[in-house]
């Protein structure tokens, strides 16, 4: 598998906590890579070691195949990001803000515009930025990140404080960067639902400790709970199903599915309906993934 990210018993301990302990973060590339927790949990703290912000008490960062502590320079210019509120020049105008970063980053003036049509802002980029909602200053601090074409995107709670519409428009500017510009993408949050519809895979972070790190479908299916099946006959059909070695209950005329993946159940479907049952009803007892991810988190805490 080829990671652009990927940390070795990465640690932070301050005086009185661990922080973050032994934390084995792995982002494939071109992914949109979710990292989840609670308020408090060790999201910003990783960031910051990631960045090269802070140094980590133990433990390694390799990004872009590089090791953070020799390359730092070289592998910062290959990475945006967006870590806190960005603060603007509130009398400047958004383009002017910009232009103050371009010269700093150092990139060609038709850059300015470019990223200015990634998020969005070219009809207001005239207008002065006292008169910016939060949202508006959020995407004109992504505009910022992305003016040296970098090739992972760190956004930590970029959603933090905006209104719904603000989420959306965030949400949706995210989730184009790696199909239009081969970027990847990490961002923190501690709303599971936020990395439900914007990620592709996530890592759930509990007091200092990775607790989940997997795609956001194997997240899913961690919320799947069991199929139930009703059918004609049920109980032959059970016995049926149970001599075809399926893993399955049988309870008040009910067949129930355990640990079966999509194609899974489209077998026993299948064969079910070959060998002449009719089937009424295939239905999926869910847990939300709130209730999973408060079932991870709350874990912990025992
Ligand atoms: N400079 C510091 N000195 C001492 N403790 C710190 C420092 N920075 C963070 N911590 C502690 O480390 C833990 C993790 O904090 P961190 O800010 O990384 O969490 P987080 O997941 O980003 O949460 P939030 O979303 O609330 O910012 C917290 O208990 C915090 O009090």
């Amino acid at each position: 598998m080829d990671y652009i990210l990927e940390t070795k018993g990465l640690t932070k301990r301050f005086s009185s906590e661990t922080a973050v302990e032994n934390l084995e973060m792995k982002i494939p590339k071109g992914e949109i890579y979710g990292f989840l927790g609670p308020n408090g949990a060790g999201k910003t703290t990783t960031i910051r070691m990631l960045l090269g912000l802070m140094k980590p008490s133990s433990g390694s960062v390799k990004i872009f195949g590089q090791d953070l502590n020799k390359e730092k320079i070289n592998i910062l210019k290959g990475i945006g990001s967006l870590v806190e509120s960005p603060s603007y020049y509130p009398h400047l105008t958004g383009y002017e803000n910009l232009e103050a970063l371009r010269k700093i980053v150092g990139v060609p003036k038709y850059r300015m515009n470019e990223v200015l049509e990634i998020v969005k802002l070219k009809d207001v980029a005239h207008k002065k930025v006292k008169g910016y909602s939060l949202g508006m200053k959020q995407r004109l601090g992504i505009a910022a990140a992305l003016l040296n074409h970098p090739k992972l995107l760190i956004l930590d709670e970029p959603t933090n404080g905006l209104d719904p519409s603000g989420i959306i428009e965030m949400r949706d500017l995210i989730k184009r960067l790696p199909a239009e510009y081969g970027m990847t993408v990490l961002i923190s949050s501690h709303l599971l639902s936020e990395i439900d519809q914007i990620a592709t895979s996530a890592g759930i972070i509990s007091k200092g400790k990775m607790i989940f790190q997997d795609t956001i479908e194997a997240m899913r299916e961690h919320a799947q709970q069991r199929i139930s099946l009703k059918v004609n006959d049920s109980h032959h059909a059970y016995q049926f199903l149970a001599a075809k070695g399926e893993k399955a209950d049988f309870q008040d005329g009910i067949i129930y599915l355990d640990d079966h993946t999509d194609k899974q159940v489209a077998r026993v479907v299948h064969s079910l309906v070959q060998e002449g049952y009719s089937l009424y009803r295939v239905e999926e007892e869910k847990r939300s993934l709130e209730d999973i991810f408060l079932q991870m988190t709350s874990k912990e805490d025992a």
